[in-house]
């Protein structure tokens, strides 16, 4: 079995690949969305499972940790290894009004004000792939349309009926979760919805490499004039909700 430096395969890689940052997302996705998963990898603790989606073909789920180099490492791999399409499934903090803990976002673009998608050669604004995320967007809106595209939480939110039940737009990545200036080092781009870390380097590094990029988010944080934090239980169930909308998108 081919393997690279980070990431050694346990299991084959499916062309399609979910990507959350977080190793025990990777894990719940796995156990929620594939028959018969098996470990892909565990090297440096970035988990990873294959197994049969929905659909019934191979779907690979990887972990990227949090931030552009731990990512950018990966999905570098990843691409090596043979993954020709890529959703990430991540987190966020909402930055704008609208916004309940357990929403779901389609990032179509990317704000790069990372460095290691600056390093990549990304300018201001980098964009997924587009046929990915117009699959990712009709898929959140079926979800949504069945009540299972937002969390529960979203749906019993005060001022939830005002909301488009998809939202999809701009997302600023950057490199300080825990930023010492602030709130964010520069006034973010007025039409940024969300903060995170990785999705302008996937989408950098999908257009370098010539594999599709999309990306969907679960708003985990309240940043904007509303404060807060998601709870574990509903954080998770909002990442499964989206890890459905992203496996519907690669079907
Ligand atoms: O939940 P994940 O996918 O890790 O994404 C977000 O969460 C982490 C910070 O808490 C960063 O990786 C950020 O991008
Ligand atoms: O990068 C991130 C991810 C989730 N929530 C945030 O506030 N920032």
């Amino acid at each position: 079995m081919a393997t690279t430096l980070h990431i050694h395969p346990t299991a084959e890689l499916a062309p399609r690949v979910l990507l959350p940052g977080d190793p025990g997302r990777a894990l719940l996705l796995a156990q929620s969305l594939l028959q018969k998963p098996r470990m892909f990898n565990h090297n440096r603790g970035l988990w990873g499972y294959t197994g049969a989606a929905a659909d019934g073909a191979p779907l690979t789920i990887q972990s990227t940790g949090m931030g552009g180099p731990s990512a950018a490492i990966v999905i570098e791999e990843l691409v090596r290894l043979g993954a020709e399409r890529i959703v990430r499934v991540g987190s966020c903090g909402a930055l704008v009004d609208g916004f309940a803990l357990g929403d779901v976002l389609v990032a179509e673009a990317a704000f790069a004000t990372d460095g290691t998608s600056r390093a990549l050669g990304a300018g201001e604004l980098v964009a997924g792939d587009a046929g990915l995320t117009a699959a990712l967007v009709a898929a959140a809106a079926n979800g949504a349309a069945e009540g299972d595209g937002a969390s529960g939480a979203a749906a019993e939110a005060p001022g939830a009926d005002d909301r488009a039940p998809v939202r999809q737009g701009a997302v600023l990545t950057t490199d300080l979760f825990y930023d010492p200036a602030g709130e964010h080092a520069d006034p973010p781009p007025r039409d940024a919805l969300a903060i995170e870390m990785e999705t302008a380097t996937l989408f950098q590094l999908g257009a370098l490499r010539d594999v599709a990029t999309g990306c969907v988010l679960v708003v985990s944080d309240l940043l904007g004039p509303q404060r807060g934090r998601i709870e574990q239980e509903a954080m998770e169930a909002a990442a499964i909700a989206a890890g459905k909308i992203a496996m519907t998108a690669l079907s």
